[in-house]
């Protein structure tokens, strides 16, 4: 863990990294047929490196560039002893990956590509180089059963058993997405379970976020020599911007982060001024709600102290004061009653950042968000109070550049329901009660057109990154849309990834109250004085290192008593 906490590396879309491409091979840095050679290379050793007895290798070719480091891979397996057998397309290829079909054929033969092919004999290993970013629309026909067949291998063992190994990416992923182009959004049917994916230069979007993780299994990125220097260049005309991500076992140096000194960070969060007293470490103020809704908002404030905010008051009505009496003793507690005395808590400038949802209650929560929006704080908004929001006539009045929003999926679509439904594409219609023959003839003429739909799906699709920049902009402040695939995007700085999907432990992080600590850790950073961008990321790296270091068996409670550990490891 350690260093590379903080660290990011480039997220790239497929059309970022065509420009990327481009731009190598117009300066002269190397010709597409040397990358091609390089990409191919990537993974033939790979493959070697977890594979080191030479087997059976059946490797699928498609018709395009992916196919052509298909063509190299095969090459160079054979050459190291392997049992090559290459199922490809008559179709005649870009020029880079003709010339690698016709060095493959000085070796060997090339089947047609087709299920029964694949189905012939029995090999040790699938290479899959069918698609990678040129994949435009759902695959079809010969193909398309291919891959149904390849997907189906992965999950229950049934047809072609092999481990598979994906050249970019598994074919039918849409690597802007994370989505698999052609079936509903969420589902994985059609696309194969890689074992192992190796892909170049730098992710995709598509690699990290929705289904990525589950079809790509382990993520390799190879280095092909795009250079870093002059990086930011090509991408200058090519919206969106470029992401950034990190995770464990992603990072790396990144050529321009200026948002985010990692050194710096840790400094400042590890170290408190000799000189200074608690008031120079920020004073958090934890807006708690009412009788029995006590645990959660003690959650976060626990947090916000780990994170090393100088103070946290808890603030319930008078009457739930009682109840927030419970540990930690560290906090102090002080009754808010409603918005006028919230106003006049506020006067008090040494509160550095509040934050408002968590087990706060709807009610308590729309009560008192015009007033605490009213006074600019850096503010978190959380659980009840995201509710309190979408319920309003204007959700979004109010919110400033200090607010950090951190919705799960549910919570975003009440927010922003049209991007809510962009991103879930087109939805199965429900289906009727047997016996009303009128509904159930409407119902399969919709099911027919949700099928048409789905089949005319065109790449790339609207992905979780797309749908949270939006929102970012339309709200004015920052947005963290939990998940495994953590996304944010504020005024402040890039859009950005915590990829905990490879993480073995992040699964754990689903459980009860892990969202209010997150929300604390995030207030915790703010009352320090990191800024809302910067708090978010923080509290999205902070929050998955400490699942990391806990492991199994994680329950909320345990994530704020993490932090020290996880502290430790980054001593700088
Ligand atoms: N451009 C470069 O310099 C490099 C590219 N590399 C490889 O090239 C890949 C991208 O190559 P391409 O842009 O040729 O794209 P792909 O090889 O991913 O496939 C695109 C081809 O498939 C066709 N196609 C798209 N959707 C289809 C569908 N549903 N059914 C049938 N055909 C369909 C397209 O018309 C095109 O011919 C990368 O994923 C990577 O593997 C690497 O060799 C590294 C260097
Ligand atoms: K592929």
């Amino acid at each position: 863990m350690g260093k590379d906490l903080f660290a990011s590396r480039e997220l790239l879309t497929s059309a970022q990294m065509r420009a990327l491409e481009n731009h190598a091979m117009a300066t002269g840095l190397a010709t597409g047929l040397a990358l091609m050679e390089r990409a191919g290379a990537a993974v033939a050793q790979e493959i070697r490196l977890r594979w080191p007895v030479p087997g059976r290798v059946v490797v699928l070719c498609g018709p395009g560039n992916n196919g052509g480091d298909g063509y190299v891979v095969a090459r160079l397996l054979d050459e190291a002893g392997w049992q090559v057998r290459v199922l490809g397309l008559e179709t005649a290829p870009g020029p880079d990956a003709a010339e690698m079909k016709r060095r493959w054929r000085e070796r060997g033969g090339i089947e047609a590509l087709t299920v029964e092919g694949l189905r012939r004999e029995e090999a040790d290993l699938t290479v899959d180089a069918i698609f990678g970013t040129g994949l435009t629309r759902p695959p079809e026909g010969e193909i398309a059963a291919l891959l149904r067949d390849l997907g189906n291998a992965a999950r229950d063992g049934h047809a072609v058993s092999q481990p598979l190994v994906a050249v970019d990416a598994p074919s039918g992923l849409c690597l802007d997405s994370g989505a698999v182009l052609g079936a509903r959004r969420g589902a994985d049917a059609g696309a194969p379970h890689a074992r192992l994916t190796v892909t170049f230069d730098s992710p995709r979007r598509g690699h990290v976020l929705e289904l990525g993780p589950a079809l790509c299994g382990e993520l390799v990125i190879a280095d092909i020599g795009l250079a870093r220097q002059g990086r930011v260049a090509p991408f200058g005309a090519i919206a969106p911007p470029i992401a950034l991500m990190s995770g464990p076992r992603f990072a790396a140096e990144q050529a321009f982060e200026s948002h985010f000194g990692h050194d710096e960070l840790c400094r400042n969060l590890l170290t408190k001024s000799a000189t200074g007293h608690k008031f120079s470490h920020g004073h958090a103020l934890i807006l708690a709600g009412g009788l029995g809704q006590g645990g959660a908002a003690r959650l976060s404030a626990k947090a916000a102290l780990r994170v090393g905010a100088g103070l946290v008051t808890l603030a319930p009505p008078t009457e739930a004061l009682g109840e927030h009496a419970l540990p930690p003793d560290a906090l102090m507690r002080r009754a808010v009653d409603g918005p006028e005395d919230l106003l006049h808590r506020l006067e008090d400038k040494r509160i550095t950042a509040a934050l408002l949802g968590p087990g706060s209650g709807i009610e308590r929560a729309a009560a008192l968000l015009s007033a605490l929006l009213e006074t600019g704080r850096p503010t978190v908004l959380d659980a009840d109070a995201l509710t309190a929001l979408s319920r309003r006539a204007e959700p979004l009045a109010g919110l400033h550049p200090g607010c950090v929003l951190t919705p799960h999926l549910g919570e975003f679509a009440r927010l922003f329901p049209d991007l809510a439904e962009k991103l879930r594409g087109p939805v199965l219609p429900a289906s009727p009660p047997p016996e009303d023959m009128a509904a159930a003839l409407a119902w399969h003429a919709a099911l027919k057109a949700d099928q048409a739909a789905l089949a005319a799906m065109r790449g790339p699709l609207y992905s979780k990154l797309d749908a949270v920049c939006e929102a970012a902009a339309r709200a004015g402040c920052t947005v963290l849309l939990k998940g495994a695939d953590t996304v944010i995007a504020g005024p402040d700085g890039p859009p950005f990834v915590q990829a905990s999907s490879y993480d073995a432990a992040a699964p754990w992080l689903a459980t009860a109250g892990s969202g209010d600590v997150l929300a604390g850790i995030i207030l915790g950073a703010m009352a320090r004085g990191s800024g809302p961008y910067r708090g978010a990321r923080i509290g999205a790296a902070l929050h998955a290192a400490a699942a990391r270091s806990f492991g199994p068996g994680l329950i909320a409670d345990d994530l704020p008593d993490t932090l020290p550990k996880v502290f430790h490891t980054l001593a700088i």
